[in-house]
């Protein structure tokens, strides 16, 4: 047996539901872990930042925690904002503090068909549908940049400016990273979405930028849309969805939409990637942190623990992610579903039966 690997995870649970369902992420990866054989480990670190925090010490995070996490081979996030902090204070000082210092620019999202999931989606074939949406995550819509209040027009008269910010170079290598992406899968083929009839400024330097790139992969099929028709195609011509790359806002709408289709909120993964390796990415559900339903032990924990597997797999363990991946499958398919999927088990015992069914699918590999 070859040496055994550690691997120093920042684990950051933050508001909500987050808590409550990386406890059950982190229950799974720890029994992997240990029936591994010691073949690799985790030395997890818990930051106690969120809201609670920023109640207490008027910061979402400490000044240094960047610092703090830099080191570690991965960050596994729940997800934050709660009533009593303002969401733009809550999630500018903690998620984006993250993603835009560690330079997480890719962020990516698949979409997927869960057996024995309630269907949303009136498709011939939905069995058979995945795709997989890469947002850009570090400028465009959220690059922060605007103001209010200019020259004191006072209430009633006041003004706000958001700008959002395209450059070439960030346009370049998430289009590059679509296209490398869309190389793996069976079908290779990237659409690209703006709303450049509108937006003539980025978005038009986005759509030029992707022509460009294009070219440098005939082998992958290319088209584009419309921010407002893509959201119609999502649910009318969903076979035509492989590799969906969109800008920072553009993505984050579609990826609920894609969420909700494949039947909640709840199962959606994503990974915010430095794909250089410079700095720690992060893995986190695609949803917030659901104050309407937290505390109550019923939040879906598939999407936090579906993005352990993407974690397992950024770590090089490839063979553990596709087996948790199995044992989720294998769950859903079983019935045992979270409320917002129409079943009555809840969080802890929907981890539970993953967990159980992670030995199952192990047998029936071999
Ligand atoms: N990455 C992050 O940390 C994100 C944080 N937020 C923050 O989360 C807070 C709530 O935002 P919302 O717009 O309500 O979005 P949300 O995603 O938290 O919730 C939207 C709806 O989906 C349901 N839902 C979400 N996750 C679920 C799960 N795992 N199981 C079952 N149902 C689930 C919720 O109950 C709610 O009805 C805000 O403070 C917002 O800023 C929102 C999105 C992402
Ligand atoms: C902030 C948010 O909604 C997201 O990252 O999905
Ligand atoms: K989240
Ligand atoms: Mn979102």
């Amino acid at each position: 047996m070859g040496e055994a690997k550690t691997f120093r995870l920042a684990v950051i649970p933050g508001d909500g539901i987050g808590k409550e369902v990386v406890r059950e992420g982190m229950r799974v990866l720890e029994h992997m872990a240990e029936e591994s054989e010691g073949k690799f480990s985790f030395e997890s670190d818990y930051f106690p930042w969120g809201c609670e925090y920023y109640l207490e010490n008027g910061k979402m995070m400490d000044e240094d925690g960047l610092e703090q996490i830099r080191n570690h081979d991965a960050i596994y996030f729940g997800a934050v904002g709660f009533p009593g902090v303002p969401d733009h204070i809550s999630l500018w000082g903690l998620r984006l503090a993250i993603c835009q210092g560690f330079d997480q620019w890719a962020n990516i999202r698949p979409v997927e068909f869960l057996p024995g999931v309630p269907r949303r989606l009136n498709h011939p074939d939905v069995d058979n549908l995945n795709w997989v949406l890469v947002r850009e995550n570090s400028e465009g819509e959220y690059s922060g940049i605007g103001g209010r209040n200019f020259a004191g027009r006072g209430t009633g008269n006041e003004v706000a400016v958001q700008s959002a910010l395209f450059t070439e170079k960030g346009c370049e290598r998430i289009i590059r990273f679509a296209f490398d992406l869309a190389r793996t899968r069976d079908r290779k083929k990237v659409t690209s979405v703006t709303k450049s009839n509108a937006q003539q400024y980025g978005m038009v330097l986005w759509d030029e930028v992707f022509a460009r790139v294009s070219k440098d992969y005939p082998d992958v099929e290319t088209d584009q849309r419309l921010v407002d028709a893509m959201a119609a195609e999502f649910v009318l011509h969903p076979e035509e969805l492989e590799v969906v790359v969109a800008s920072n806002l553009f993505a984050d709408i579609l990826s609920d939409l894609g969420s909700a289709l494949a039947g909640s909120l709840g199962v959606a993964a994503s990974a915010n990637l430095n794909p250089e390796r410079r700095t720690p990415s992060m893995f986190e559900s695609v949803h917030g942190s659901a104050p309407d339903i937290a505390g109550k032990g019923v939040a879906n924990p598939i999407g936090t623990i579906g993005s352990a597997a993407l974690m397992l797999d950024h770590l090089g363990l490839a063979e553990e992610a596709a087996r948790l991946n199995n044992a989720i499958a294998e769950t859903t398919r079983q019935g045992i579903l979270t409320r917002d999927l129409g079943g009555t088990y809840d969080t802890v015992e929907v981890t539970d039966a993953i967990i159980q069914n992670l030995a199952k699918v192990k047998e029936q590999a071999h």
